[in-house]
């Protein structure tokens, strides 16, 4: 079961690249065991917004807390502590090539000098590769590839999942079975999930809300509305209208 509070949460949070403003006052809460997705047009501040969440990037002013503690006031000890309890997944998998899939699954354990063979086998079968174990990500399909990089982000038990366009490099059915991972994910392990992309059809199968931002600023957020995707005029007009009817 998901826990009650907040898993993150902003607070009038402006982060400046010298003359850009990557993000722009955002206030935002992240209830625990939530599904949120972030979407907006290239350059609309996402990963900005990943990086405050993964606490390796502070904010130029405002609040970030995560788990209600504010990465800002630690050390880098105490920040890594925080990033223990972060998953992450990308668009390009990110796994060792040189690695088994369990090898990969296994490594973050082992970064913390630990090692844990029932979970690594757990996951394994849990994502559905049981009889992959001992392949190469070169032995892999793309939609494989993505369960082995989920397995990875779960060995450490994360309480917080962040997925940075986890199904852009997939078609449409591989996608499918990804989403129904990270919503069984967070079905079974009460995991919050972030899940920035670009494919509104991803935020409307998954997503509880979908925090929309447009050069900066948080545009909207949206409280998504089930059931089947629409086409529509511009892209951000388009992701209100289809992810509230
Ligand atoms: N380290 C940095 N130094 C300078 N400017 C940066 C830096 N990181 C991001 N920016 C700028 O901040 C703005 C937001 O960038 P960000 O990468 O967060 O957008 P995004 O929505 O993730 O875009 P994309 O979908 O293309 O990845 C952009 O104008 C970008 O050029």
């Amino acid at each position: 079961m998901a826990k009650p509070g907040h898993a993150a949460v902003l607070r009038d949070v402006t982060v400046r690249y010298k003359a850009t403003t990557a993000l722009q006052s955002i206030d935002l809460s992240i209830e625990h065991g939530e599904i949120v997705g972030i979407v907006g047009e290239s350059g609309a501040g996402k990963s900005t917004m990943l990086r405050l969440l993964d606490a390796t990037e502070q904010p130029t002013e405002g609040t970030v807390l995560l788990d209600g503690v504010d990465p800002a006031t630690l050390g880098e000890r105490g920040r890594r502590r925080i990033r223990h309890r972060i998953g992450m997944v990308f668009q390009g998998f990110n796994l060792l090539s040189n690695r088994t899939v369990e090898q990969n699954i296994e490594l973050p354990l082992r970064l913390q000098r630990r090692r844990d063979p029932e979970l690594v086998a757990k996951l394994i079968d849990y994502v559905g590769l049981a009889d992959r174990a001992k392949h190469y990500p070169a032995q892999l399909s793309g939609g494989q590839k993505q369960r082995v990089a989920i397995a990875r982000a779960l060995i450490t038990q994360p309480t917080l999942l962040l997925a940075d366009e986890p199904t852009s490099a997939l078609d449409e059915r591989t996608t499918a079975g990804i989403l129904s991972l990270l919503e069984r994910t967070r079905r079974d392990f009460g995991t919050t999930i972030v899940l920035v992309t670009h494919e509104l059809a991803a935020v409307k199968a998954v997503c509880d809300r979908a925090v929309i931002l447009e050069r900066g600023e948080l545009r909207d957020i949206v409280q998504v509305v089930h059931g089947e995707t629409q086409q529509g005029a511009s892209y951000l007009d388009r992701a209100k209208q289809v992810l509230e009817s």
